[in-house]
């Protein structure tokens, strides 16, 4: 779909050197994944982007299936398919969903129906449209954190439907814990000094879930079990390895008993010291105390302790709704790319992407070029966020814009001065509800992810408040925004090149160099070879970043080199109600719409 613009080959050469403003605006990532990548085809070979980015995607297909994370969006793929089969619901079509159910060469169509109904202007219209200059891209973090209000509207969730939500309150205990003083081990409750006589008619002694045994008169033992009762008047419990039991023997003064056991303390063993192995009441919380704060993620610790301390439900921010639009005539969903058209690469990625950014995915949809059933799926959709793919930019079949302003959606960001991913926008659709443009380019399609729509379901989903300042020190005086995901400041292992005017985000490994981050290959606009290794993404200022410069990064949420965790989802075991793929086949199929044949996955 995109209007290629012939002319502007020089991916192979460093950008420093060679690359023009003009042409950066438009290679720049090519350029330079392949300067830094070593993967191309070298300085002065005048390949264009056909050229340099065809290298990286030959190569890097082969990983895309690998977070699953309960990825239930692609039913189109052999590799999902029968994990998806079992919880789909309402997949709308029984054709196949290799995606060739859109008429082939997108411009014929829509030419026709550039002066349909619908009112769209030709596409040779948009493109004299006034291009806004670029939003910075701290901005764009920002005023896509600043969208919405705040958190949705909390609900009450049974304990188990809470997990990966966050508490819309504070848990206050509602009893004490333990909720009475408890032996720790299985062995003895004594009271006072030794030896003791151990009351003959106790059976088993006491038992876990039993309620208040008789007090223990001094001098006395009693046989009791690990999370029993300790009875009133018990000083300490005597593990039963440490305690010796005999049918002779005299109490502490001396006198004898007929028929008495007596218990003493093993050789070796100290006296059993006051509390000694007795949990006392109170020990974890009071009653009342604060055990988790409101905007806690709820994950499964937080289940166990909620449980413990009395909650059969809790008060949580729903995960926002999400719909994913995945455009072009040109995408496979299954099988080897063919007749110039090319896998699907975001649709099996975006759902368990934003479920794990802590939005509930109502569905993914696969929709032909066409202006109308991009307007029909937009103002049907009944999420809070509607997401779509490609048409972003201002080729012929690029119909993101012109439907938008069909619609009347004010558009808060667009374009963003980021590489990859510079035409991603971010529209109003009407009251609660927004659309986040992401370009094709699949790269370019992680950094909007991360820069529109992660911000803005942080706050939807109450992960975040909506203004955490965080600064960032760098070389330019760029404020971080307020709501950058969880990262930290880490020392590049190498060099990055920077873009002139516009932040780089660039994959990097946290784990090559334990504590720094190493930047990938393999990063060029249309791959995932390099992200799909990486920890994170490094915000590159304006200029660059040196060797040991401390950068900041934007981590991803299944990396597992980094330590806080708040913007985690929870891939659960599959089949889950909530859960990406459980969601996912129930997207209202429109009537007459030229979507996809199975487009609802
Ligand atoms: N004349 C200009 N052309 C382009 C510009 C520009 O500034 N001027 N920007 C380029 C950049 S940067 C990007 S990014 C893309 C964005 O274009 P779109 O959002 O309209 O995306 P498409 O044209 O639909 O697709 C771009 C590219 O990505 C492939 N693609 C799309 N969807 C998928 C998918 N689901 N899985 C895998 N690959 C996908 C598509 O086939 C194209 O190759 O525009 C540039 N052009
Ligand atoms: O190259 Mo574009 O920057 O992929 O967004």
């Amino acid at each position: 779909m995109t209007d290629t613009g012939a002319g502007h080959g020089t991916a192979g050469h460093h950008p420093d050197h060679e690359v023009h403003v003009d042409r950066v605006d438009l290679e720049f990532d090519d350029a330079l994944a392949i300067a830094n990548d070593g993967s191309g085809t070298g300085n002065g070979t005048g390949t264009g982007n056909g050229t340099g980015t065809s290298t990286g995607n030959g190569t890097g297909t082969s990983t895309g299936n690998g977070i699953g994370t309960g990825n239930g969006t692609d039913t189109s793929t052999g590799a999902s398919s029968s994990r998806s089969a079992g919880r789909g619901r309402g997949v709308g079509s029984s054709r196949s969903a290799d995606g060739d159910g859109c008429p082939p060469g997108g411009e014929v169509d829509t030419g026709s129906r550039a002066n349909s109904p619908s009112g769209d202007p030709a596409p040779s219209d948009h493109r004299r449209h006034h291009r806004p200059a670029p939003t910075p891209w701290p901005e764009a973090r920002d005023v896509a954190a600043r969208a919405v209000g705040g958190p949705l509207p909390s609900v009450v969730r049974a304990l188990g439907a809470a997990v990966g939500e966050v508490l819309a309150e504070p848990v206050l205990a509602l009893t004490d814990l333990p909720s009475f003083d408890t032996s720790a081990m299985d062995g003895w409750a004594v009271a006072g000094p030794g030896p003791w006589r151990i009351a003959a008619d106790t059976g088993g002694g006491i038992l876990a879930g039993h309620n208040e045994p008789a007090p223990l008169p001094d001098g006395r033992a009693v046989r009791i079990a690990t999370g029993a009762r300790v009875p009133p008047g018990t000083t300490g419990v005597l593990r039963s390895e440490h305690g010796e039991v005999s049918e002779r023997g005299h109490g502490r003064d001396g006198a004898e008993a007929a028929g008495a056991a007596w218990l003493r303390v093993g050789p070796d063993r100290g006296p059993v010291a006051p509390g000694q192995d007795i949990r006392p009441r109170g020990q974890e919380c009071r009653s009342g105390d604060r055990l988790l704060p409101a905007g806690a993620l709820v994950t499964p610790a937080v289940l166990g302790l909620a449980a413990a301390a009395g909650f059969d439900e809790l008060s949580t921010v729903p995960r926002p709704r999400v719909e994913i639009l995945v455009l072009g005539d040109e995408l496979l969903r299954a099988g080897l790319p063919r007749d110039g058209r090319i896998r699907d690469a975001l649709g099996p990625m975006l759902g368990p992407w934003l479920y794990a950014l802590g939005a509930e995915v109502l569905a993914t949809r696969h929709l032909c070029d066409d202006p109308d059933a991009l307007h029909a799926a937009v103002t049907a959709s009944a999420a809070e966020l509607v997401v779509t793919t490609g048409g972003t930019a201002h080729g012929p079949v690029d119909h993101v814009h012109p439907v938008l302003r069909r619609i009347g959606a004010p558009l808060l960001v667009d374009g963003v001065a980021v590489r990859p991913g510079h035409p991603m926008l971010l529209a109003r659709l009407g009251p609660g509800r927004h659309l986040v443009g992401l370009p094709g380019n699949p790269l370019a399609a992680v950094s909007g992810l991360l820069t529109l729509a992660e911000p803005l379901l942080r706050v939807l989903s109450g992960r975040a408040p909506a203004a955490t300042a965080r600064r960032q020190r760098h070389r330019t005086p760029t404020a971080l925004p307020s709501t950058a995901l969880p990262s930290t400041a880490f020392p590049l292992t190498e060099a990055v090149q920077g873009h002139p005017y516009d932040t780089r985000l660039v994959p990097v490994s946290l784990a090559e160099d334990p504590g720094r981050a190493a930047p990938l290959r393999f990063t060029g606009p249309a791959m995932l070879r390099g992200v799909a290794t990486a920890d994170g993404l490094a915000v590159v200022l304006p200029g660059g970043a040196g060797r040991g410069d401390r950068v900041e990064v934007l981590r991803l949420p299944w990396s597992r080199t980094t330590l806080p965790v708040g913007a985690h989802g929870f891939p659960g075991p599959l089949g889950t109600p909530g859960l990406p793929g459980s969601t996912g086949s129930t997207g209202s199929r429109l009537p007459g719409s030229p979507e996809m044949p199975g487009g609802a996955l």
